[in-house]
């Protein structure tokens, strides 16, 4: 499976506004770029400043570093996310190998997986990790902050980022066996509020578009793309598309990629934003606690075309 041609997604330069001084119009049009794209593709290619190739290739060598480890070590790997610990070795998923970190762009945080990882410490690939983190991290709040501005939702914007956490994948998809199936990751959208992901060497992630094709994203190494989830979309009613993707693998490489997903903390309830609700725009889902949704998941409840919230909690109007 998988498909032949590639999407051309928008490319945004975020670098521009690193300046003392950014430009208000150059802001402005960057924040249009931002809701146009994510409206249109759910999705964008980012460039930003600050990451050098060589804190790159540092942090993908760790990456394939760490999961050279035993399985015993990399089960240590836990998370307070459901999905979010260790996963290897599963059936349905036979390729794909993952860990996680919480709150990753707390430096203890970081350190505390590498330690547990390398129990006589990894000062230099826990620096570097953080240090990668933080530009993500920066990417998805100024993002956010773009998207809510655009929207005239400002006043919603701080309430929404106390709702909110974060955890850094970290991912391998291994070269499938000649009689395997090249499938990485199956068909999802992702659940959460926004996912900042790079692939680095090896290509792989497909996207569904809106006409329904399957095309492939272009590796890009310096490149990051900045993905909504499903979460965003309850809070503006549907403002924004939420693509579906999924993995393949057509090269004879494994596959390493990282990404920082936006998540709901547990016990919250997500709803629309009222101002996002009128007669031009019905109630598109129904308010639902995080944590009700989750059991729903892990119980496999998914359904209507692998987006996991609107099976869960989608108005039928
Ligand atoms: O590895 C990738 O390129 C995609 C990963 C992904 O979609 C996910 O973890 O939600
Ligand atoms: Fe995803």
């Amino acid at each position: 499976m998988g498909s032949d041609a590639y999407i051309q997604l928008p490319v945004i330069d975020f670098s521009v506004l690193d300046s003392q001084n950014p430009d208000l119009g150059v802001y402005d049009s960057i924040k249009t770029q931002v809701l146009e794209s994510l409206q249109e593709y759910g999705c964008f290619h980012a460039s930003i400043g600050g990451v050098s190739p060589d804190l790159q290739n540092s942090v993908y060598s760790a990456i394939e570093n760490l999961f050279n480890l035993p399985t015993e070590t990399k089960s240590k790997n836990t998370s307070t996310k459901m999905f979010y610990g260790y996963i290897g070795n599963s059936p349905q998923l036979p390729l794909y190998e993952s860990m996680g970190i919480d709150d990753p762009y707390i430096p203890e945080q970081v350190q505390k997986f590498t330690n547990l990882m390398w129990p006589q410490g990894n000062p230099q690939v826990s620096n570097d990790i953080h240090m990668y983190v933080k530009k993500l991290w920066e990417l998805n709040v100024m993002t956010k902050k773009m998207v809510f501005e655009i929207l005239n939702l400002e006043m919603y914007l701080h309430e929404h980022i106390e709702l909110t956490n974060y955890v850094l994948k970290l991912m391998k998809y291994r070269v499938p066996e000649p009689n395997e199936s090249n499938l990485g990751l199956h068909t999802h959208a992702d659940a959460g509020v926004m996912t900042i992901l790079h692939q680095n060497d090896v290509e792989g992630l497909e996207i569904l578009t809106k006409d329904d094709e399957w095309l492939k994203v272009k590796l890009s190494p310096n490149l990051f793309i900045v993905m909504a989830g499903e979460t965003l979309n309850v809070w503006l009613n549907g403002r924004l598309h939420v693509p579906l993707h999924r993995v393949v693998m057509r090269e004879n490489k494994t596959r390493f990629t990282l990404a920082l997903f936006e998540l709901p903390k547990h016990g919250n309830t997500l709803k629309a934003i009222e101002k996002m609700v009128d007669d031009e725009h019905p109630l598109l889902f129904n308010p639902f606690k995080y944590d009700d949704f989750i059991k729903f998941h892990i119980s496999g409840g998914q359904g209507i075309e692998n987006y996991a919230v609107k099976a869960y909690c989608g108005v039928s109007h």
